[in-house]
């Protein structure tokens, strides 16, 4: 529970939002709201604009922006948050007028990302979208908030970089990329060691706070941080999950997308993502208790589309089933989705289900294959059983019996060998099964 010492301390801020007339426009400006109580924030007070388009100076018009300005000034608010992101002269004007921080959707999103940065690569990442962000708009603007001391907005480079030029920013987003260079091939060294494993990589993919964290602690037995806040997980961890038929395949939980991904923020993180971008299977989690469930699948897929992710194999996840009333809704979705999967990664219902689907589809990336290998070839009944799984032998004198799961790319490697049976009929569990 928060003190209320600490909602004291809580910086106060408005919202303000531009109504174009755009459908979802309630919505979009509640998760805003949302937003700024992850970045720590206090909203005290909502002011919604009704204009058909912005105006180039003040963005909600001069008349509203002078009205917000007394507020300002009564409240002692300490941040102006708008919904939209503004131009550097609207930026300029508006906190010029209004005498405190002038923050954007964009801005807002980075602010967090450098909150929640643990990891080295995380946290360079997250400055590097910074200073992207910051070059454009380097004007006098940036002189007062280089003396505010911290608080929404102002971390990261914020604070120290502000009253540098132009080139000292450009050298170190320089030295930035360089480092995240460095970052990137560790991370390909790691995942070409578990591309060499026979076991694929499914990622956990989907909008902020759809649960896939808590999915992942719930299947990996792991203790990744789950919140009830916007982008509770940064920086990917990757376990080896293994299914009680001795299946296994990598699980990776990664960063959450949200609707308007500041482009500098998909960008910088492409290292982290390329997870998603280099996993064999994507598990796509929606919030079915979401009123605008579908948009985020749709967001979603517009991230995964910049990626280059949006045709991988794909199993929908309809998850917190347990906050929904009805089962018509879910019968709905799955209608709706053919193939999707309701769990409730909370209470773990459905889970099976899913798991079950996930073991079909590694099936179908491996072929079960019976060989007769000569005897003084060890090193591939060793093979086999590393790849493998399901792995029966038998030692006979003119050759020794194997018979397994094996992945596709390894099949070939068995080909030159004696191979009794390709892909018809396999041993699961001492039962003889057909396979299509
Ligand atoms: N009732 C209910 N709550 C859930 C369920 N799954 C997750 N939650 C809650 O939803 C919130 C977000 O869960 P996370 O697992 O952190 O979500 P996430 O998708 O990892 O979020 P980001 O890392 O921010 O992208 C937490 O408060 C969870 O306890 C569920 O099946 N039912
Ligand atoms: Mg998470």
């Amino acid at each position: 529970m928060i003190s209320l010492v600490e909602e004291e301390k809580k910086e106060t801020g408005i919202l303000v939002g531009l109504d174009k007339g755009e459908k979802n426009f309630e919505e979009a400006f509640e998760e805003l709201e949302e937003l700024a109580i992850s970045a720590g924030g206090l909203i005290i007070d909502r002011i919604v604009q009704r204009l058909s388009s912005p105006t180039a100076p003040f963005y909600i018009g001069k008349g509203k922006a002078k009205e917000i300005a007394e507020i300002c000034k009564e409240k002692k608010v300490s941040f102006v948050l708008f919904n939209d992101d503004l131009s550097p002269i609207q930026c300029r004007n508006l906190s010029s007028l209004f005498g405190c921080k002038v923050l954007d959707r964009t801005q807002l999103i980075l602010d967090i990302f450098a909150q929640r940065a643990k990891t080295r690569e995380g946290k360079l990442q997250i400055e590097l979208a910074q200073l992207l962000y910051l070059l454009p708009r380097l004007t006098r603007l940036w002189t007062h908030l280089s003396r505010q001391t911290g608080g929404i907005g102002t971390r990261g480079p914020g604070e120290t970089q502000l009253e540098v030029d132009r080139r000292r920013i450009q050298e170190k987003i320089h030295r930035l990329k360089k480092e995240l260079e460095e970052v990137k091939k560790t991370r390909y060294i790691q995942r070409s060691s578990r591309q060499k494993s026979p076991w694929p990589t499914a990622c956990l993919v989907g909008y902020t706070n759809a649960g896939k964290s808590t999915l992942f602690n719930l299947l990996t037995n792991s203790k990744v941080l789950v919140e009830n806040k916007l982008f509770a997980t940064l920086d990917p961890t990757i376990r080896l999950f293994e299914f009680s038929g001795g299946q296994k395949i990598f699980l990776s939980d990664t960063v959450g997308f949200i609707q308007k991904l500041p482009f500098h923020l998909v960008e910088s993180f492409k290292a982290t993502l390329e997870e998603v971008k280099e996993a064999d299977l994507l598990i796509h989690l929606v919030d079915i208790s979401h009123p605008l469930s579908e948009n985020q699948i749709e967001e979603v897929n517009k991230v995964l589309e910049q990626l280059g992710a949006l045709d991988k194999p794909t199993i929908l996840v309809w998850n917190k089933i347990d906050l929904v009333k009805s089962n018509g809704l879910i019968k709905r979705r799955i209608q709706e989705y053919p193939g999707s999967v309701p769990i409730s990664a909370a209470t773990g219902v459905g889970c099976e289900k899913l798991l079950l689907k996930i073991e079909q589809w590694l099936k179908t990336k491996r072929r079960y294959l019976s060989l007769k290998v000569p005897v003084d070839r060890m090193d591939m009944v060793a093979k086999f059983h590393r790849v493998g799984f399901g792995v029966e032998t038998d030692y006979q004198p003119e050759g020794i019996l194997v018979n397994g799961w094996i992945p596709l790319s390894f099949v070939s490697s068995f080909e030159p060998f004696n191979v009794l049976s390709n892909g018809h009929e396999g041993h699961e569990n001492g039962n003889v099964r057909r396979i299509q």
